[in-house]
């Protein structure tokens, strides 16, 4: 058996402001670093100890890992970070008000940007503030995999590679593996955890700074559907909250 913990950075700035991000790289708010500490001790107090930490390459993630490994003592795990556990490119909607965005364009195509599985927001444009490109952290992507936009579909066939090339060799080393990510990259990989169909990942939210706890068998699928998260009763009031947002 390999154990897994997921672990959605805490609120950031945006999050509090209700803006689209996307790779917009922001911090986290003070009440989203309390989040990660106590993230941490949810861990320590499972008995929880990851063996190696992955992150995305943006901050929030990074600065989650940070508080929560510090809170358990952890700070010395050997870490990895990756593009491709980045949040899903949100397009031309990152920097955009999630509530002024659903009166704009109304429930339904809200709701098809945000949730849908395969409709990507329009492209951002090069020369948006809110653009990445020619920011240096990607200077290594090769142009073409640059994304302008993406829906969850495109996220999970981006994270799928890490998950196989990186995750689950150290899941088969033995080791307790920690991914520190985001809101729709973690629903891209619990999708493919839990074998959740298309039309069914829209009802998905992952809160913030609540640990995921996933135990796996020998083809690193989970031995309970769902896994189990370490608060039960916040992650789903914090859960219902995410799914809420922009109302
Ligand atoms: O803005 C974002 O990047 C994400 C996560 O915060 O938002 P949503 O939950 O609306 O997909």
């Amino acid at each position: 058996m390999a154990t897994l913990v997921l672990l959605r950075h805490g609120e950031s700035d945006w999050n509090a402001k209700g803006l689209f991000t996307g790779w917009v790289d922001v911090s986290l708010s003070a009440k989203g670093e309390d989040e990660a500490r106590r993230g941490g001790k949810l861990l320590t107090d499972a008995g929880l100890y990851p063996d190696v930490v992955h992150t995305s390459l943006l901050n929030r993630a990074i600065q989650t890992a940070q508080f929560a490994l510090g809170e358990a003592d952890l700070l010395w795990l050997p870490v990895k970070r990756s593009w491709r556990l980045n949040e899903r490119h949100y397009g031309a909607l990152q920097g955009k008000n999630k509530a002024q965005t659903r009166e704009q364009f109304g429930e339904e195509q809200f709701m098809l940007w945000r949730r849908s599985y395969d409709t990507p927001p329009p492209p951002i444009a090069d020369d948006d503030e809110f653009s990445q490109v020619g920011d240096r952290r990607y200077a290594l992507l090769p142009p073409e995999l640059m994304p302008r936009t993406e829906c969850l579909k495109d996220v999970v066939d981006r994270m799928l590679p890490y998950w196989y090339d990186e995750i689950v060799p150290d899941l088969s080393a033995g080791r307790t593996v920690l991914v520190a990510a985001h809101g729709n990259s973690l629903r891209a990989l619990v999708k493919h955890l839990d074998d959740i169909s298309d039309d069914d990942i829209a009802g998905l939210n992952i809160p913030t700074g609540i640990p995921l706890r996933y135990d796996l068998d020998e083809h690193f699928r989970p031995l309970r559907r769902g896994g189990e998260y370490l608060d039960p009763e916040a992650a789903k009031a914090a859960a219902e909250a995410v799914a809420n947002q922009g109302r």
